[in-house]
């Protein structure tokens, strides 16, 4: 049989090196490589890119557009987009399999795949299903509040807050940016999370090099319904049957917990999520926790590469 050759684009980035790791091990697959030292050699790029039956882009927003233009027209090349590029694109399938029903179908027969944000997986994970049931109002003035470890800045924040002498060097153990509101993630999460108003979007960075928590504070007297807890809890849950990438805190085991660790699911390409509140209070917080670089990032990549392939995923 012959094996699928896949090409990382941007393989000696913080993305592509995880995608890379990823695959390793797969005796199924025959792996394109081009050395650290000639990653940015256009032509060589270019042969891999169109020799590959899939191509997963690890590269910032224009380079990735490039890419795309160098494999359009007679070729078979599949493509997954890891930057923002294609997110909101209609002719792009929107890579996040569990988000809505009939879209792992979908993914499973693109051409083009857009892997989602790591903040979007969380907002949109918690957001969409509750839309969906009919709970969250489309309208809902939509708040999400983030905190994401420095690896989702790629090597050049990587480099910012591990090298002191790095002319940009970050001390602080933590801060707050996106102040403007107009982080490159709100159309995304607006777009795929079915909502009508953007999202206040306000993201921070931890002194830690991966992990993430995202959450979506709502008041329950501005939902559709009169919702409980239990209710919110039900919808997601429901939503979330039966598969195993995306779990739901049972609302007991969250009811005990005293702190959340956003490093809790590294090295694992599964998110959680939670309903916090006290009952009878009229708020819920929901609140999602990812590795950024698993379902974040590489793993959402290579589960996408697995469901274009026919694998299971
Ligand atoms: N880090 C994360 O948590 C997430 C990242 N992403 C997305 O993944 C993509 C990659 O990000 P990330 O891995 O963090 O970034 P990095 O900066 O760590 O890696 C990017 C890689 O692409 C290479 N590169 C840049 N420009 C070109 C070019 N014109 N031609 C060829 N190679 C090029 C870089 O080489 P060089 O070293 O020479 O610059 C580097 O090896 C981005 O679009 C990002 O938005 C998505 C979700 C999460
Ligand atoms: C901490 C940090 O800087 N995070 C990045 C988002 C992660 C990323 O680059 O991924 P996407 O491809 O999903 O945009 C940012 O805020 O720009």
């Amino acid at each position: 049989m012959t094996r699928p050759k896949i090409f990382i684009d941007g393989e000696h980035g913080t993305t592509g090196l995880q995608i890379r790791t990823r695959l390793a091990g797969r005796a199924d697959l025959e792996i394109m490589s081009i050395p650290e030292a000639e990653r940015r050699n256009r032509s060589l790029r270019e042969d891999m890119l169109k020799e590959a039956d899939v191509a997963i882009l690890c590269l910032p927003d224009d380079a990735s557009r490039e890419a795309v233009g160098i494999l359009e027209g007679a070729n078979s090349t599949r493509i997954i987009d890891t930057s923002t590029a294609h997110r909101t694109h209609p002719d792009w399938a929107y890579g996040f399999a569990e988000m809505t029903r009939g879209l792992r179908d979908r993914i499973a027969g693109a051409r083009l795949v857009a892997n989602p944000g790591c903040y979007p997986t969380g907002a949109i994970g918690l957001i969409r299903p509750l839309v969906e049931a009919g709970i969250l109002p489309a309208d809902y003035p939509v708040t999400v509040n983030a905190i994401s470890g420095y690896t989702g800045g790629g090597k050049q924040m990587i480099a910012q807050m591990e090298d002191e002498a790095n002319p940009d060097h970050i001390a602080a153990p933590h801060f707050l940016y996106g102040l403007t509101l107009s982080h490159k993630h709100v159309p995304e999460m607006q777009q795929h999370g079915l909502i009508e108003r953007r999202p206040i979007f306000s993201p921070s960075v931890g002194r830690f090099a991966q992990g993430m928590i995202v959450q979506v504070p709502l008041h329950m007297a501005d939902l559709n319904g009169d919702p409980s807890l239990e209710d919110l809890h039900g919808a997601l849950a429901s939503h979330y049957a039966g598969q195993s990438v995306v779990e739901v805190v049972p609302l007991e085991e969250s009811a005990k917990l005293a702190r959340l660790d956003p490093t809790a699911l590294n090295g694992t390409d599964r998110m959680k999520l939670y309903v916090f509140g006290t009952e009878g209070k009229g708020q819920a917080n929901l609140v999602a926790v990812l590795d950024n670089l698993g379902k974040g990032a590489s793993g959402a990549a290579v589960q996408n590469m697995d469901l274009m392939l026919g694998r299971a995923a």
